[in-house]
C-alpha cells in the first residue's frame, strides 16, 4: 500500500462562542504586567484535519488542535512529500523520517504537533486495512472500559461550579478535575479565593471522589510551596502543571516537597522529553496529548517507559486518539474528558468536528472492538459554522 495524497484542512469556529469570564482560569500570561485579553493562550477555536489517502482507498484521519493554519502549513510544506509515496506500515520509519529532516525546527512545540497528525492518520489506515481498532495493534484490551473524569469546572461564581460538580456526581462520575482562577499577583486575597472555591467544590463531591485541581501554568515555584500545605488537607488526586512546562527542576522540587502528586506533561513532547521528567522525578502523573507529542508512535513508546518508573499516564484531552492508547497500557488507568457543551476554550471543539467518541455512561467510557482505525469521521453537520481553509 502506498500513500498517495496528504488532505490538510483549517476548521475555524465562526459560530456561537461562550465569553469566558475574568479569572476564568489562571494561565501562563497571568504573571505579566499587561495582562491584555491573558484567555487568549487557551483558546482552541480552530482545528487542522488531516486525511491521508491510499492507493487501496482507505483514508486515515488524523488532527492537530494547536496553531491549525501553521500546522497546515508545516504538513503542506515539509511533511506531506516525505510522506506521499511510502507504505503506511513504515510508520517508525516514517516518523524518524519527519522528526529528523525536521529537527532544526520541529522537535518541540507546533513541529511536533503537525508530525502527531500525520502520525496519528497513518495509524488509522493502519488499523482500517487490517480491520481491526487502533488498541488492537498497540496491545490491545487491558480494561474492561475505561474509568474518565470530567474536566471542567472553571471558575465561576461558587454556586455554579458546585452545581456543576453535582451534575457530575450526578451523571455517575467519581473523579472530576476543577480549575483556580487566582495567582501569585492576586496576593492573599486570591489565595483565600482558590482555597474557598476547592473547599466549595469538596463541600458538594464529599470525601470520596477524585479532585484535580489545575493551573494551567498560571502560578509560579514560590506561590506554589505557600499553597501546597494549605491544599493538602483537601487531598487532591493531583496538582497539575502548577509553573512553566520548562521549569523541569521547579516541577522537581515541588513533586518531593508535597504528599500531593503534581502532574504535568501536557505542554512535553517525544520520548525524550518524558524521559528527562520521569527520570528527574518531575511529575508523578504524566499527561501527554497524543496530537502534539508525536503521535501514536511517539505516545506508545513513552506508555512503556513511564511503566518502567511506576508513573501513571492520563492523556490530556480523552479523544479517541488518547482512548486508544490509555486502553491498550496499564501504564494508563484512566482518561480525561471533557464533557460536550457550547463552545467555550475550545476543548469541546472536537465534538463539533469530529463523529464517533464514546459517550461516558457512569463514568466509565468504551471502545468497540471491531470498529476497524481510530473508529472517527469528520461530523460534517456544523460545516457551516467553521470557516474551513482548504
Ligand atoms: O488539562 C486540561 O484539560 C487542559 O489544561 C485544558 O485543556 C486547558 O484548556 C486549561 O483548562
Ligand atoms: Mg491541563
Amino acid at each position: 500500500m502506498k500513500i498517495t495524497r496528504v488532505r490538510t484542512r483549517v476548521f475555524e469556529w465562526k459560530g456561537h462562542t461562550v465569553p469566558a469570564q475574568p479569572h476564568f482560569c489562571s494561565n501562563a500570561m497571568d504573571e505579566l504586567w499587561d495582562r491584555g485579553d491573558s484567555m487568549g493562550t487557551f483558546r482552541f477555536h480552530g482545528w487542522t484535519t488531516v486525511e491521508i489517502e491510499t492507493d487501496s482507498g482507505i483514508v486515515g484521519l488524523g488532527n492537530v488542535a494547536l496553531a491549525p493554519r501553521i500546522a497546515k502549513a508545516i504538513i503542506d510544506q515539509y511533511l506531506a512529500p516525505l510522506v506521499i509515496g511510502q507504505d503506511p506500515f513504515d510508520y517508525e520509519y516514517l516518523w524518524q523520517r519527519m522528526y529528523r529532516s525536521t529537527h532544526a525546527w520541529g522537535r518541540k512545540g507546533i513541529g511536533m504537533a503537525a508530525i502527531s497528525g500525520v502520525d496519528i492518520a497513518i495509524w488509522d489506515i493502519m488499523g482500517k486495512a487490517v480491520g481491526k481498532p487502533v488498541f488492537k495493534l498497540l496491545g490491545g484490551r487491558t480494561k474492561e472500559k475505561i474509568p474518565c473524569y470530567a474536566s471542567k469546572l472553571y471558575r465561576t461564581d461558587l454556586k455554579s461550579m458546585q452545581e456543576e460538580a453535582q451534575s457530575y456526581l450526578d451523571q455517575g462520575f467519581t473523579a472530576m478535575k476543577m480549575r483556580f482562577g487566582y495567582g501569585p499577583k492576586d496576593g492573599p486575597a486570591g489565595m483565600r479565593e482558590n482555597l474557598n472555591s476547592v473547599a466549595a467544590v469538596r463541600e458538594v463531591i464529599g470525601d470520596d471522589i477524585d479532585l484535580m485541581l489545575e493551573c494551567y501554568m498560571g502560578w509560579n515555584l514560590e506561590y506554589t510551596k505557600r499553597m501546597l500545605p494549605k491544599l493538602e488537607r483537601f487531598e487532591p488526586r493531583w496538582l497539575e502543571e502548577p509553573v512553566l512546562a520548562d521549569d523541569i527542576d521547579g516541577y522537581a522540587e515541588l513533586n518531593r516537597l508535597t504528599s500531593i502528586p503534581i502532574s504535568g506533561g501536557e505542554h512535553e513532547f517525544t520520548s525524550y522529553g518524558f524521559r528527562q521528567l520521569l527520570e528527574k522525578r518531575a511529575v508523578s502523573v504524566i499527561q501527554y496529548d497524543t496530537n502534539r507529542v508525536g503521535g501514536i508512535t511517539a505516545a506508545h513508546k513513552i506508555n512503556a517507559i513511564a511503566e518502567s518508573f511506576s508513573v501513571p499516564v492520563i492523556p490530556h484531552a480523552g479523544q479517541m486518539h488518547n482512548y486508544h492508547l490509555t486502553m491498550s497500557t496499564l501504564a494508563s488507568p484512566m482518561s480525561e474528558f471533557f464533557p460536550v457543551h457550547d463552545v467555550e476554550i475550545g476543548n469541546e471543539l472536537f465534538y463539533y468536528l469530529f463523529e464517533g467518541d464514546p459517550e461516558p455512561v457512569n463514568g466509565f467510557l468504551d471502545l468497540d472492538d471491531d470498529t476497524p482505525g481510530l473508529g472517527l469521521t469528520l461530523n460534517e453537520t456544523y460545516f457551516d459554522q467553521f470557516h474551513i481553509i482548504e
